[in-house]
């Protein structure tokens, strides 16, 4: 490929003189505006003023006076080849790389080779298939009916929610739950069906309590709606208490004379009083918001509440629920009084559910549970009774095959876009994938990389474009949804989804929904706003572009596939260095030391997905990813919003870097960041001490505090967007930068901003 005008990175030498610039390459509308802008001349597309003003100011900005040559690009070489700095060259010293030339922003040369080269890479399909340990019991020996739960009950599940067996924690909690009154901890791999193991239970416990409740006469119904409230479910976060609702709301459909309904805030507090004035027997809710409606509405009477369940306990206890949550259970247990309704058990049950057993879950169990016991879904399970660190406590079901892959800075970007190519090459072999990545701007940035118009797309008038405008609002009327230009192919087109923290809330629920239900081949790109607990159907793979900021996290990420004994793949991408040393921690979640882990060959997702011979295209896959490389980075430099969402991207993925747990941090050690490679996985050519964000994401009252407390704590005075110092922890106090990002970040991340908690 020639590049074009935007020879910046890639000048010729310093000693050649030339009388004016060359425009080859690129689109005929790249080398127009290159022309334009070597001649001094404003770009006509561009508005008076502003534009032009931003283009300026921005160092990005492109200028090749014609009588001056470009400024030289740093070489590892003083010869200049024939070629001089052509993508052609470029990717021909990467096949030679004892050659001569050598440039340091090409993309394969300069990177680090990985540290442990002993572990032989595999190709997909090589990790051994193993039993799944979250499958439905299909031994014939397990039903619903010889669990205990009322043949109607059970009929309901077969017939109208098509369930035939139970899983093994459904068996064990719902044998344990019908039959004793003690409290519980359910602790169970991701995807084992956690939610109808403590919904089951609870609802024929309070179907049982209905004097008739065979009888199907609603008249004739000992309870109903008025009779009182009997459970509180609570979770972490809107989406799983409405998720959990759902669920919910299918089990009562056996039950008509039981109503339940949510109170999660998103909503005005007026219309969840009214809710709870009307009557309900079960309550799904988010702590904040129930224990602001235990303080201040009256109609709110706690005084039947025999079950509370604490569902995604770990994740309750990150995000700083504790003292709600012991308000919750203090208010209950005040409010408590014997129940006119017969059967109503005299003291309440609390379950705790969690896939994990760490320290902070157990913490939460003593505030909350008296002496519980633990629900497994393998009572002999000897590798769980014996756990002994928190490290221990998490297993990945069993059939869920993890890859990992060791990928240069420079190279994340197109190796991204070529695994997802690959992924995507046939239609039907993968329907449903999720990339998880560490922050909403990076999301948002590599969202239009993946939807813009890509190389070789023919230029559209403007009739055209505004019919595709207006296709893509059609398909998306808050953009989060666009068809996924750069790894679909015409045999199989790809929707892609966005989703995270900063989008409101019924933008994030339209999201959450098109992705479930799309029956097409369809990727959602996202924060961990999605990682926990989300019931997302036929997911068979998950990227995780950038790590979890806890091996927990990523326990969670990994299993929004695999869920109930289906297959499903995981890949991580890490870097060259300390970052591989995560590969013991994805090892641990196995109980037979990770045989179903393997490595992918990070050349060969670049080989398999640029590699492939397509059309009359002649070029080598080097030459193609270069080309690839080179057209987002142009159309990064073109288009001045572009340019500062992937300056933000950037700047906000290294300061999420910093918020990796401290136990991790040695493997996620923001000091060996190289940040200009890593730039260039943002399409930027900056100098990353010149990647400034200009202002605060739009409309974000929490982050603008983050950037004041960041800025005040750190005795700062610069404002947003000033120096370097101000957004890229400096090497010499990235222990203090990293701790104090680490807290701004959870409290932005996980907390009101990210999850839009109550
Ligand atoms: N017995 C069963 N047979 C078949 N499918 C089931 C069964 N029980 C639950 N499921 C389905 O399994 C899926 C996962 O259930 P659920 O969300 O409760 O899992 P979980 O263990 O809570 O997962 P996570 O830890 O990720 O929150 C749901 O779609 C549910 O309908």
């Amino acid at each position: 490929m020639a590049d074009d005008g935007m020879l910046l990175n890639f000048a010729i030498g310093d000693n050649v003189i030339k009388p004016e610039a060359k425009f080859k390459g690129g689109t005929w509308r790249d080398r127009l505006t290159a022309k334009k802008r070597s001649q001094h001349r404003p770009r006509d597309d561009a508005p008076d003023g502003a534009a032009r003003n931003a283009a300026s100011k921005n160092p990005n900005h492109i200028q090749i006076p014609a009588s001056r040559p470009a400024k030289r690009q740093k070489t590892t070489t003083s010869s200049e080849g024939p070629h001089g700095g052509d993508a052609h060259t470029r990717s021909r010293s990467a096949q030679q790389p004892q050659q001569s030339q050598h440039f340091i922003s090409s993309l394969f040369t300069s990177n680090p080779e990985p540290r442990n080269t002993e572990e032989p890479p595999h190709t997909e399909g090589d990790a051994e298939d193993a039993k799944p340990t979250n499958a439905p019991l299909i031994d014939g020996l397990d039903t619903f009916t010889n669990l205990g739960l009322s043949p109607n009950l059970a009929a309901h599940l077969l017939t109208k929610l098509e369930l035939k067996a139970p899983t093994a924690i459904q068996k064990s909690s719902i044998t344990q739950l019908l039959q004793e009154e003690s409290d519980a901890f359910i602790q169970a791999e991701t995807g084992s069906g956690k939610t109808l193991a403590y919904l089951l239970p609870l609802v024929q416990r309070i179907m049982a309590l209905s004097k008739a409740t065979q009888g199907h006469d609603q008249d004739n119904q000992g309870v109903h709606r008025d009779s009182g409230l009997f459970a509180i479910v609570l979770a972490p976060t809107r989406e799983l208490c409405k998720q959990i609702s759902v669920v919910l709301e299918n089990l009562l459909r056996c039950a008509h004379w039981l109503v339940a309904g949510t109170v999660i805030g998103g909503e005005k507090k007026k219309s969840e009083k009214a809710r709870l004035r009307k009557g309900l027997n079960i309550l799904v809710a988010t702590p904040g918001r129930l224990a602001d409606h235990l303080d201040n509405t009256q109609v709110l009477d706690v005084s039947n509440v025999r079950w509370l369940v604490l569902d995604e306990g770990d994740r309750l206890m990150d995000l700083g629920f504790e003292e709600e949550l012991q308000g919750i259970v203090k208010k209950l247990d005040a409010r408590q009084r014997p129940s006119r309704i017969p059967g109503v058990p005299t003291r309440r049950t609390t379950i705790l559910c969690s896939a994990t057993l760490k320290m902070n879950v157990q913490r939460l169990g003593e505030i909350s549970l008296k002496d519980a016991i633990h629900i497994k879904a393998d009572p002999a399970d000897e590798d769980q009774t014996t756990m002994k660190t928190e490290e221990d406590a998490f297993r990945v079901p069993a059939q869920l095959k993890q890859s990992y892959a060791i990928v240069a800075a420079k190279l994340r970007l197109v190796s991204l876009t070529a695994y997802l190519k690959r992924t995507f090459i046939r239609k039907g072999s993968v329907m449903k994938a999720i990339v998880f990545m560490s922050c909403a701007d990076s999301v948002d940035f590599h969202f239009e990389v993946f939807t813009s118009k890509q190389r070789g797309e023919k230029e559209k008038d403007s009739d055209e474009e505004e019919e595709e405008k207006n296709e893509r609002e059609k398909l998306s009327p808050h953009g989060t949804i666009a068809p996924a230009k750069a790894f679909s192919n015409p045999s199989n087109p790809i929707t892609l989804h966005r989703l995270h923290g900063s989008l409101p809330q019924h933008v994030r629920t339209a999201t959450l929904n098109s992705f479930a239900r799309d029956s097409n081949a369809s990727v959602l790109i996202c924060t961990d706003v999605a990682a926990r607990g989300l019931d997302l159907p036929n997911v068979d793979l998950v990227i995780e572009y950038d790590p979890a900021f806890s091996s927990d996290d990523h326990l969670h990420r990994i299993g929004r596939t695999a869920r109930v004994g289906r297959d499903g793949r995981a890949l991580i991408f890490l870097q060259p260095g300390c970052e591989e040393g995560y590969v013991d921690i994805l090892k641990r979640g196995y109980r037979d030391g990770g045989k179903a882990l393997t490595r992918t060959d990070a050349t060969e997702i670049l080989k398999r997905g640029f590699g492939s011979k397509i059309g009359t295209d002649s070029k080598n896959w080097e030459e193609k990813t270069t080309d690839w490389q080179m057209d987002v980075e142009r159309w990064t430099l073109d288009n001045p919003e572009y340019l500062e969402m992937a300056r933000r991207a950037f700047q906000s993925h290294i300061r999420a870097y910093a918020t990796h747990v401290a136990a991790e941090r040695s493997m996620f050690n923001i000091k060996e960041l190289h940040l200009g490679h890593l730039a260039k996985s943002f399409a930027l050519r900056d100098r990353p001490g010149k990647i400034n964000v200009p202002g605060l994401r739009p409309g974000q009252e929490d982050t603008k505090k983050d950037f004041k407390a960041e800025r005040k704590g750190a005795g700062n005075k610069r404002k947003a967007g000033g120096a370097q110092g101000d957004v890229i922890p400096s090497a010499t106090n990235t222990d203090d930068a990293a701790r104090k990002m680490r807290a701004k970040m959870k409290e932005h991340m996980s907390g009101a901003s990210e999850f839009n908690l109550a």
